[in-house]
């Protein structure tokens, strides 16, 4: 299948703003004449939105395992892949996601303790070598993320979901293990200072997203 398509993934912890950012990144690109699919994991296509309910249920009497978890976020990232994405980038457009396959490496492999090359196998078997051409990491203390994500959760008077509910060592966890990820792929990661007022934010990372265009030609 040629690909002509471009996938570019927001990624980081809860609250630091991927939803507000990615709407910015998806208008800048549209203003440009692109289609644009703009999409979100785990979700993304109503069979992949109903595993993401499974996931996000908090734990009642019956916790989640954590290879259970593991493999329905691939579940729900093989279908994405093959009724969304794969069709959007083989007629041009562009999917632009929140949240992709570092967000398992993130949860999964630094919060949950599931080792990496477990992941990296799944990963090899879902993606058949399909990767984000560019994935912008918000990165910011987990302590102001998380007032961010209470004002969100007390203006949209939502629950907590089951990641939610983690403790604050899990978060510190998935933090190092973002960084982590973007150290050892500097070609596509790059990572944003999101913990600046919003038109900071989003003037840095419009200053990235445009290199990288251009870069493509
Ligand atoms: N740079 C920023 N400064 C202050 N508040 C922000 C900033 N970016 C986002 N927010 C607010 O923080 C909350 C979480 O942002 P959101 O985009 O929902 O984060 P995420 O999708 O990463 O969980 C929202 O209420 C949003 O309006
Ligand atoms: C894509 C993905 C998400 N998740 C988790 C992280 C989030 O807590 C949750 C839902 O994602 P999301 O709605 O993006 O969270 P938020 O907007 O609160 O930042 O799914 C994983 O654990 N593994 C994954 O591979």
């Amino acid at each position: 299948m040629s690909r002509r398509g471009r996938f570019i993934t927001l990624e980081g912890g809860e609250g630091v703003g991927k939803s507000t950012n990615l709407a910015l990144v998806a208008d800048w690109l549209e203003a440009r004449g692109l289609e644009v699919v703009r999409t979100r994991e785990p979700g993304g296509t109503s069979r992949a939105e109903a595993i993401r309910a499974l996931l996000l249920d908090p734990d009642g009497e019956e916790p989640l395992d954590h290879d259970a978890e593991l493999l329905l976020v691939f579940a729900a990232r093989a279908q994405h892949l093959a009724r969304q994405i794969r069709p959007a980038l083989a007629r041009g457009a562009w999917v632009v996601c929140d949240r992709f396959t570092d967000a398992t490496f993130a949860y999964q492999g630094g919060g949950r303790g599931i080792e990496v090359s477990r992941i990296a196998e799944l990963e090899a078997f879902v993606q058949r070598g399909l990767e984000p051409d560019l994935t912008l990491l918000l990165d910011m203390p987990m302590e102001a993320a998380q007032q961010r994500l209470e004002g969100r959760l007390d203006r949209d008077g939502g629950e907590r979901d089951r990641f939610e509910r983690e403790r604050a060592s899990f978060f510190e966890a998935v933090r190092q293990a973002y960084l982590a990820r973007a150290a050892a792929a500097p070609g596509r990661m790059v990572v944003i200072d999101a913990s600046a007022d919003l038109p900071t934010v989003q003037a840095r990372l419009l200053s990235e997203l445009e290199t990288r265009v251009a870069s493509w030609g």
